[in-house]
């Protein structure tokens, strides 16, 4: 006897389930976009900024269940979009919340979370115990699954659980091509402020920088131009011989989705002739990882990775401990790391590497994101570190 016919009202039709590719179903209520995605299920603990979070090329193949339960609270807007091309998709598959996303309160909300969802095809689950999976990834790893929403709340559970499970996986995948550009582009946008938004540069730019796109964040972008920088950007394929042909005075190395070790099959080599030739090289995230690649190290999958704006990471080269942004599923194995490689920075989470520097080539890179976006900006230092490398490697 149906309790709820009984009383005389009637069960919520659940909407939307998350289908793990070991069996468990978790029912809760679509949001966003309709329909059905596989991929890899990771958690972030970040508070605030998940419109940027979730338009971070790097979470390709990935949907994210968030910690924080209030998710939506400041709607969307145009302007909080790591994605360069605002047309492309790239960014996470679907989204996790434990709360149904409000209506917005913010001056700068310029449409409601579940509308914006929809219109980046985003596939959104909220009602869901995202305590409980978020325990579940941290004992058991980043599961495969599919996420699905039907408004008439019908799903065939064995289908999409054997979908899951048959799904390739991120590991031993290289999904850089899905998110880089294939083109040359050039970029002159700089940090928001309030009042007057995104900026431009102007005036003579002191160095001229070559970022090679892996799946680049904006913010990454904006800080070089921020710094005086001119920037050209050049795709993930692009030979040496094209990058020196712009005569840069840094490279700089973009993070991006996906199985370093796949992406390194055709980064390495070019990474390798730009170093032999001492060009300053500064890398975050897959950079880092490419970095660490090109030098003979070698990286590993991690089973839960780091996804937040709360990580603690020393920098050793200061002593100092910052509080970073972090979005990595992979990391560099230390032991691994070749004598002209020194570790600089390191996790205060779990003792993970989160950087190294060459002792024979001005080069650094590290594996959290001093651009933030979102989070804290206690590593936006690492730009002027940059910088000055480039000015001294100039001069001498
Ligand atoms: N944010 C990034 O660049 C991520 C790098 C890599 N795809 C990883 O998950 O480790």
């Amino acid at each position: 006897m149906d309790q709820g016919k009984e009383q005389g009202w009637t069960k919520p039709v659940k909407t939307g389930v998350l289908v793990l590719a070991s069996g468990e179903v978790l029912e809760g209520f679509g949001v966003g976009a309709e329909g059905e995605a596989v991929g890899e299920v990771c958690f972030n603990t970040a508070m605030t900024g998940y419109q940027e979070i979730l338009t971070d090329p790097s979470y390709a193949g990935q949907i994210i269940t968030f910690t924080f339960p209030h998710i939506g609270n400041v709607g969307a807007n145009d302007e909080d979009v790591e994605t360069v091309d605002f047309s492309r998709s790239a960014g996470a598959l679907g989204a996790i919340f434990g709360l149904k996303p409000t209506e917005p309160s913010s001056h700068r909300a310029q449409t409601p979370l579940a509308d914006w969802l929809s219109s980046r095809g985003i596939i959104g689950l909220y009602g869901i115990d995202t305590r409980a999976l978020t325990a579940f990834i941290r004992d058991r790893g980043m599961p495969n699954a599919v996420i699905a929403h039907a408004p008439d709340g019908r799903f065939d559970l064995e289908r999409l659980r054997a979908k899951a499970a048959a799904w390739h996986g991120i590991d031993g995948t290289d999904l850089v091509p899905s998110v880089g550009a294939k083109e040359r582009f050039d970029w002159k946008e700089t940090s928001w402020k309030l009042g007057s938004g995104y900026g431009v540069r102007d005036g003579e730019p002191k160095l001229r920088v070559v970022a090679i796109d892996y799946g680049v964040k904006r913010n990454i972008l904006r800080l070089l131009a921020e710094a005086g920088c001119e920037v050209i950007v050049a795709p993930a394929t692009a030979p040496a011989s094209e990058i020196l042909a712009y005569h840069p005075d840094g490279v700089f190395l973009s993070n991006g989705p996906g199985d370093p070790a796949e992406t390194g099959k055709y980064a390495v080599p070019v990474i390798k002739a730009l170093l032999e030739k001492k060009v300053p090289t500064f890398g975050i995230c897959l950079g880092h990882q490419m970095m660490a690649l090109a030098v003979g190290a070698k990286t590993r999958k991690m089973p839960q990775g780091h996804h937040g704006a709360n990580h603690p990471v020393k920098d050793f080269t200061t002593g100092k401990v910052e509080i970073v942004s972090m979005n990595h599923g992979f990391a560099v194995d230390r032991d691994t790391l070749p004598a002209n490689a020194t570790e600089t920075h390191r996790s205060l989470f779990d003792g993970s590497n989160c950087g190294i520097a060459l002792t024979d080539r001005p080069a650094f890179s590290v594996q959290h994101h001093p651009e933030a976006s979102p989070g804290p900006q206690d590593s936006h230092y690492l730009f002027q570190r940059f910088v000055e490398m480039m000015e001294k490697s100039k001069v001498a």
